[in-house]
C-alpha cells in the first residue's frame, strides 16, 4: 500500500499526473465490439455518438488466434474514427495470458491519445491493480501522454469479491468496476451455466397454509447477484468510482435484460454492457433517470428550500435526507441531459406538468 501522501504522486517519471476525481461523462452502455471482426467494426462509425462507450474487447469471447487481429483492428478503428463525445475503451487480455504484455505495450504508445478507459479482466486483489499502475506510468511516459489512462476492474473471481474495498481504493486510475457474472459464477462453483440474468431455481416459496406440502405455494424467483452488486457499489462509493453492472447473455430476452439493468441501476449502478446492438436502448433507457422521477426531485428540492427541516409533500414526509436522496436523481439528470437536448425537453416537460 502507498503512503496517503504518495498517492497522488506520478509512479514513474515524465508520466502524467494522476487525477484527483473521476471526470463526469456519461457512461450508460460500454458497447463491446470484437475489432477484428469486420463487419462489427464496419458499425463503429455509425455508433459514435449514439453511444455512450465503445469497447473495443481483446480477452474473452475474441478466438486465440484472432488475438492479434482483434488488437491491431483496435489500433486501425482507433485511428480512423472521430468518436466525439463517446468514450473509447479497450478490454485487454487477463494478467496472466500471454497477449496482455503486448495489448498493453500496442495499445498506450500507438492509440493511448485516443483511449479514456484500460478495463483489467479478472482482478484478483490490489497487487493486479498495482502492477497495471506502474507499467501504465511507465507506457504513458513513453508515449508523451499528458492525460493519464483510468483503468477499470472486472468483479469475476471469489477472490475479487474478497477484496472488493482494496480494488476500488489501489490507484487514483480506478474508474470503476463492473459485475463479470459468467467467470464469477465459475470461479465460486456456482451451478448456473447462464451468462447473468436469474435462474429459476434460486427461490424463496410460501409456507403450506395446512398439511399438503404441494399446492397453493406461491414461489418468488430471487436475485443471484444481490449481495455481489450491493458489495460492489458500497466498495465504489467508498472509493468514489463507478459501479456497473455487466453483460446479460440473452440477447432475445430484451425483458429481462431490462430488469436486470433496472434492478443495478436502483441499487446505485451508473450503467451497463450491450454485447448486442439491441441492448443499448434498454441500457440509455434504464440508466437514464425517468422524467417522473426527475420532476419529483427537483419539486422535493424547491420546497426544502434550505434543505433542512421537514415537510409534507402530498402526504409524504420530506426531509434534509429525502433531499439528499433527490439531489442525487437530478445531478445524474442533469449531467446527461447537458448532451442530449431530446432528454432535456422530457425533463423540462415532466417537471412543468407536476408544478404545484
Ligand atoms: C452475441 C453475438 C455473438 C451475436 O452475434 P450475431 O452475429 O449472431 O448477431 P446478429 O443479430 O445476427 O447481428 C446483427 C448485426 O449486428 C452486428 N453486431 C452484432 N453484435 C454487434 C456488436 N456488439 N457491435 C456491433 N455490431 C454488432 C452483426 O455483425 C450483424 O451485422 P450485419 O447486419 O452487418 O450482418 C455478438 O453480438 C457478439 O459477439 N457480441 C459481443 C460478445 C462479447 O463481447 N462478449 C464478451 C463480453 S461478456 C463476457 O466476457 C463475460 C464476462 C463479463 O467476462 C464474465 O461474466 O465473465
Ligand atoms: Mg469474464
Amino acid at each position: 500500500m502507498r503512503s496517503p501522501k504518495d498517492f497522488f504522486a506520478p509512479l514513474a517519471v515524465g508520466a502524467p499526473q494522476p487525477v484527483r476525481q473521476i471526470p463526469v461523462r456519461p457512461s450508460r452502455m460500454i458497447h463491446f465490439f470484437d475489432p477484428g471482426n469486420e463487419k462489427m467494426a464496419a458499425k463503429i462509425p455509425s455508433l459514435t455518438g449514439t453511444v455512450d462507450v465503445l469497447l473495443g474487447n481483446l480477452e474473452d469471447a475474441v478466438r486465440a488466434d484472432r488475438k492479434e487481429a482483434a488488437r491491431a483492428g483496435l489500433v486501425s478503428v482507433a485511428r480512423a474514427t472521430d468518436f466525439g463525445r463517446t468514450q473509447l475503451w479497450t478490454r485487454v487480455n487477463s494478467l496472466d495470458s500471454p497477449w496482455v504484455l503486448d495489448d498493453l505495450l500496442t495499445l498506450v504508445t500507438e492509440i493511448g491519445d485516443k483511449l479514456d478507459v484500460i478495463m483489467v479482466p479478472k482482478v484478483e486483489g490490489a497487487q493486479d491493480i498495482h502492477y497495471v499502475d506502474r507499467l501504465l506510468a511507465q507506457l504513458e511516459a513513453r508515449a508523451g501522454l499528458t492525460e493519464p489512462l483510468l483503468v477499470h476492474a472486472i468483479l469475476e473471481t471469489a477472490s475479487g469479491v474478497a477484496n472488493v474495498e482494496e480494488i476500488a481504493g489501489a490507484s487514483p486510475r480506478m474508474q470503476g468496476i463492473s459485475l463479470g457474472p459468467a467467470d464469477l459464477a465459475a470461479s465460486r462453483r456456482m451451478k448456473t451455466t447462464r451468462v447473468g440474468g436469474g435462474h429459476p431455481g434460486y427461490l424463496v416459496r410460501t409456507d403450506p397454509a395446512g398439511e399438503d406440502l404441494n399446492s397453493g405455494r406461491s414461489t418468488y424467483q430471487q436475485d443471484l447477484w444481490h449481495y455481489t452488486v450491493a458489495r460492489m457499489v458500497d466498495a465504489c462509493a467508498m472509493h468514489g468510482i463507478l459501479p456497473y453492472y455487466g453483460p446479460f447473455g440473452d440477447i432475445r430476452d430484451v425483458v429481462a435484460c431490462e430488469d436486470q439493468f433496472r434492478n443495478a441501476f436502483l441499487l446505485g449502478c451508473v450503467g451497463a454492457w450491450s454485447l448486442h446492438p439491441v441492448q443499448i436502448d434498454i441500457a440509455k433507457k434504464v440508466f437514464s433517470p425517468a422524467p417522473s422521477d426527475v420532476a419529483w426531485a427537483r419539486r422535493v428540492i424547491a420546497e426544502m428550500g434550505d434543505g433542512t427541516g421537514a415537510v409534507m409533500i402530498d402526504g409524504k414526509m420530506q426531509d434534509d435526507a429525502s433531499v439528499k436522496q433527490c439531489r442525487v436523481v437530478v445531478e445524474l439528470a442533469d449531467e446527461l441531459a447537458a448532451g442530449d437536448p431530446e432528454l432535456a425537453a422530457a425533463y423540462d416537460a415532466a417537471t412543468k406538468e407536476l408544478q404545484p
